[in-house]
C-alpha cells in the first residue's frame, strides 16, 4: 500500500509524556473528523484543529510507494547521532487511517521506537510503542486504552473525571489553543491542582517557536 504524507521533520516532541524528546514527525495527510479546509471547519466534528494536513506538499512530504521506502525516508530525516534513541511520532491528520503493520515493521527494522497521536476513532494496530489518544467530543471513541490520554480542554461534553477508569498509564490535560488559550490554560491549571491524577500538557514547541 502507498502512503500520503504531508510532511516529515525532525524536532522535539512538544506535548505529553514524551515531551522534550527528539523525534521524527511523520504527518500523514487527511483526517476523518475534518476535511482540513477552513470553509468546512464549522461543519466538522473536530472544529479546533491547529494543523494543516491537506496534501503532500510539506517539507519531506510526498506519496510513498511502500512501507520500506517511507521507513527509509523517516530514517534519513533522523538527524541524531547513530541508531540509538531513534524515535518517530506518527501524527496527522489521523494516522490510523494509513498506519499499518507493514509500516510499523519497516520502521521498527530501522531501529525506531514508535509513537502515535490518534483521535481514538479507530482501533489501534498492535506494535505501537507509545500510543497517545486525544478524544474529540461528538466522534465515535473506540480506542480506550494506550500509554497516554491527552484531553484537549475544555470540551464541554467531556468530564475528565469519567475517564480515569480507562486503561491509560498517564492522564494529560492540554489547553485548547485558539482565541481562548489563556482562559483555557488557567482552567486546566486549576483542574490539575484540584485533580492531581491529571497533569498539564503545554504545547511547548509553540512556546519556543520550533515546528
Ligand atoms: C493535529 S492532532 C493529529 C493527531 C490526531 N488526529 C488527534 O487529533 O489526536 C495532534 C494533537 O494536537 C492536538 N490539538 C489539535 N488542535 C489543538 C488545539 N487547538 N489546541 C490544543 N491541542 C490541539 C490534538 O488533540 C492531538 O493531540
Ligand atoms: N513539536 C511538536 N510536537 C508535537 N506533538 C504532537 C504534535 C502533532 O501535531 O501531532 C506536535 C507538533 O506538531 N510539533
Ligand atoms: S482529529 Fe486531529 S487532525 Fe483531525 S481535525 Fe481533529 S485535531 Fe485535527
Ligand atoms: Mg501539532
Amino acid at each position: 500500500m502507498s502512503y500520503a504524507v504531508k510532511e516529515l521533520f525532525h524536532t522535539l516532541q512538544g506535548e505529553g509524556g514524551q515531551s522534550g524528546r527528539a523525534a521524527v514527525f511523520c504527518r500523514f495527510a487527511g483526517c476523518n473528523l475534518w476535511t482540513g479546509r477552513e470553509a468546512d471547519r464549522e461543519q466538522a466534528i473536530c472544529q479546533f484543529c491547529d494543523t494543516d494536513f491537506i496534501g503532500t506538499d510539506g517539507p519531506g512530504g510526498g506519496r510513498f510507494a511502500d512501507a520500506r521506502i517511507l521507513a527509509r525516508a523517516i530514517a534519513d530525516t533522523w538527524a541524531g547521532s547513530g541508531r540509538d534513541q531513534r524515535f518517530v511520532v506518527f501524527t496527522g491528520g489521523e494516522p490510523l487511517l494509513q498506519l499499518d503493520a507493514a509500516l510499523l515493521d519497516a520502521v521498527h527494522e530501522e531501529g525506531f521506537t514508535i509513537a502515535v497521536e490518534s483521535n481514538g476513532t479507530m482501533p489501534a494496530p498492535d506494535g505501537i510503542d507509545w500510543l497517545c489518544i486525544s478524544p474529540k467530543a461528538g466522534s465515535q471513541w473506540v480506542q480506550k486504552g494506550g500509554q497516554e490520554l491527552k484531553l484537549v480542554f475544555p470540551q464541554p461534553e467531556f468530564d475528565p473525571a469519567d475517564m480515569l477508569t480507562l486503561d491509560f498509564e498517564q492522564f494529560w490535560l492540554q489547553p485548547m489553543d485558539g482565541p481562548d488559550r489563556v482562559a483555557n490554560t488557567a482552567a486546566a491549571v486549576r483542574y490539575c491542582l484540584e485533580h492531581p491524577r491529571w497533569r498539564l500538557s503545554l504545547q511547548t514547541h509553540k512556546l519556543i517557536g520550533i515546528p
